[in-house]
């Protein structure tokens, strides 16, 4: 990506306050690492160190100000300005520095669906001829017209303050005038998006994921409330799928907000999907539009993937098309990289690769894919080490209900014990199979697919690496399916 190199700007104007000191500040940054002669370095408190810790390496690179939360000895730095919350000023002050960025951007939030709804936006708003992009898991994806460039690859899906403001810069600068991004509890829990102007926001679902971080799902819906409550601005349109139990949450704050609610799915008053018929092309939805009835060819299959388009779609109305123009975009879209996709190859059964690693997730895409199954359903699965442990039975219990066959597997051990986290799966599947190697797992699905069934291979969608230890050793699923399929061709 192109590197915006912003002129340098007074640290007064950059902060709107006053300072004892008034430097030209000629960057932006919380890693001390990245400190540059002229830098505003912002020291943050994190889960793994204290960014106070190295403000002496920031001011040995030449840091001109230091940024730190309040309670920060002033003796520590020269020049020390302090906030109550440091991660906003420092995602403020990042835009500040940056300054550009599309004039229509719009996030969504949500357990699972983010991704794809990103994607979705960006593809519609590319077939209505706009310049578009998505950001989050996938990396940073913009689209002109058929042409696909990947700008940023797979990382965070809420980026650091400060790299989200200088992609966005960048994005404004090569021409992109509309972006999707996905908000991640954790992204909106730290502030990575406070300086980010949104047009409109969204919501997928809630449901159990990330609880080692947040504690307890009430703290977990905060922070995902937290989009409406305070990022998106009054006035604005709060994208709502009305199926989700959360709902009536979600439209509660948005309307104490000020914003107004644009409910969609089959419970939904503004986007209502009354019908919803599997063809071989993907389904055909009909779709009532405050009274006005559509029928759309989406060439996608599963109802998830009808509720994440609907409110895709949703969010490109309320940030300013016509709904007609939005559903006939809805029919050229293709599912996101590792999100439901089929591995081609076989004559017997099909095998998909799919990025479900929640108890939901798996849930949906099991019975997602159970009517294309005649003959079995084989899933390959596991779960994240150093990620939310109660996740772990509840995924072993929904393989083993829904699928015919599963086979436990490993996905990213990091620094856990990786026979441990199969054997919290396994208790409540007994009867599924373990195989901890992951290449192997897979070969085994696919050799023992018969004529009629569905192979899954859940967990990793569109990663490249197995994280084991420290160590990220390369893999793809897809890569390893196709390989597979052509050992037992
Ligand atoms: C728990 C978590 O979210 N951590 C993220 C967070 O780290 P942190 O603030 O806790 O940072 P820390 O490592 O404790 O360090 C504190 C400060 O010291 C600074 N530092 C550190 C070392 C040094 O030499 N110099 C220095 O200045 C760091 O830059 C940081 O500002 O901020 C960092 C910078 O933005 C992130 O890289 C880091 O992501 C870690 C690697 C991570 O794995 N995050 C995952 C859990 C995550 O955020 N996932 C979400 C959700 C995915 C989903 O949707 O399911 C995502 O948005 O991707
Ligand atoms: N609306 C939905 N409801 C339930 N499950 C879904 C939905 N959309 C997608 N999924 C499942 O969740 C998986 C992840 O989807 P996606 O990548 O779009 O979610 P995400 O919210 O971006 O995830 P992450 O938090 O990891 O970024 C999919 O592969 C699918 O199995
Ligand atoms: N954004 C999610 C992705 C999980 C993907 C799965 N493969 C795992 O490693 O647990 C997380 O970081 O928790
Ligand atoms: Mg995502």
């Amino acid at each position: 990506m192109s590197a915006t190199r912003p002129a340098p700007i007074k640290l007064s104007e950059l902060l709107r306050r006053d300072v004892a000191a008034d430097p030209m500040i000629t960057g932006v940054t919380a890693d001390s690492r990245k400190v540059a002669p002229g830098a505003l370095f912002v020291a943050l408190p994190g889960s793994a160190a204290d960014g106070r810790a190295f403000i002496p390496q920031a001011l040995s690179q030449g840091a001109a100000a230091v940024l730190a939360p309040a309670d920060t000895d002033a003796r520590l730095a020269p020049l020390l300005i302090t906030s109550g919350d440091v991660r906003r000023a420092y995602a403020i002050a990042a835009r500040g520095f940056y300054g550009a960025q599309p004039a229509t951007c719009v996030a969504v939030t949500g357990t699972n669906g983010k991704t794809s709804v990103a994607a979705f936006c960006r593809q519609i708003w590319a077939a209505l001829g706009l310049h578009a992009a998505s950001m989050g898991t996938l990396g940073v994806l913009a689209q002109n017209g058929n042409v696909n460039q990947e700008l940023t690859g797979p990382g965070l899906t809420s980026p650091d303050a400060a790299d989200a403001a200088r992609m966005l810069a960048d994005l404004a600068e090569s021409g992109v005038t509309h972006l999707a991004l996905e908000a991640s509890s954790h992204g909106i829990d730290q502030r990575r998006l406070d300086g980010v102007t949104l047009q409109a926001a969204a919501f997928t679902n809630l449901s159990q994921d990330h609880l080692d971080y947040h504690g307890d799902m009430g703290a977990y819906r905060a922070a995902k409330l937290r989009l409406f409550e305070t990022l998106l601005p009054r006035g604005r349109t709060a994208v709502l799928n009305a199926d989700s139990d959360a709902y009536s949450s979600f439209a509660a704050a948005s309307i104490m907000s000020g914003l107004g609610v644009m409910a969609v799915g089959e419970r939904g008053r503004d986007l209502s999907l009354i019908g919803r018929r599997a063809v071989p092309e993907g389904q055909r939805l009909t779709i009532d539009v405050r009274g006005s009835l559509h029928e759309v060819l989406l060439p996608l299959a599963g109802a998830f993937q009808a509720s994440n388009a609907l409110v895709a779609a949703g969010l490109c109305i309320a940030a300013g098309e016509t709904p007609e123009r939005v559903l006939a975009g809805l029919e050229t879209i293709t599912g996101a990289r590792g999100r439901l996709q089929r591995i081609p190859g076989s004559g017997r059964g099909e095998v998909y690769v799919d990025y479900a690693h929640t108890p939901d997730g798996l849930e949906t895409v099991l019975k997602a894919l159970r009517p294309h199954a005649t003959g079995r359903l084989i899933v390959v699965f596991g779960a994240g080490g150093d990620r939310d442990r109660a996740k772990r039975p509840m995924m072993g219990e929904i393989a083993g209900r829904l699928a015919d066959v599963a086979i436990v597997t490993d996905d990213n051990p990091r620094s856990e014990d990786p026979a441990a986290i199969r054997k919290a799966v396994r208790a409540a599947c007994p009867a599924a199979r373990e195989i901890g190697d992951r290449r192997a797992a897979i070969r085994e699905a696919i050799e023992m697919m018969g004529d009629g069934d569905v192979v899954i291979i859940a967990g990793k969608g569109h990663e490249q690496g197995q994280i084991v230890g420290g160590i990220t050793h390369p893999f793809d699923d897809a890569t390893e399916a196709a390989e597979a399929l052509r050992l037992h061709a």
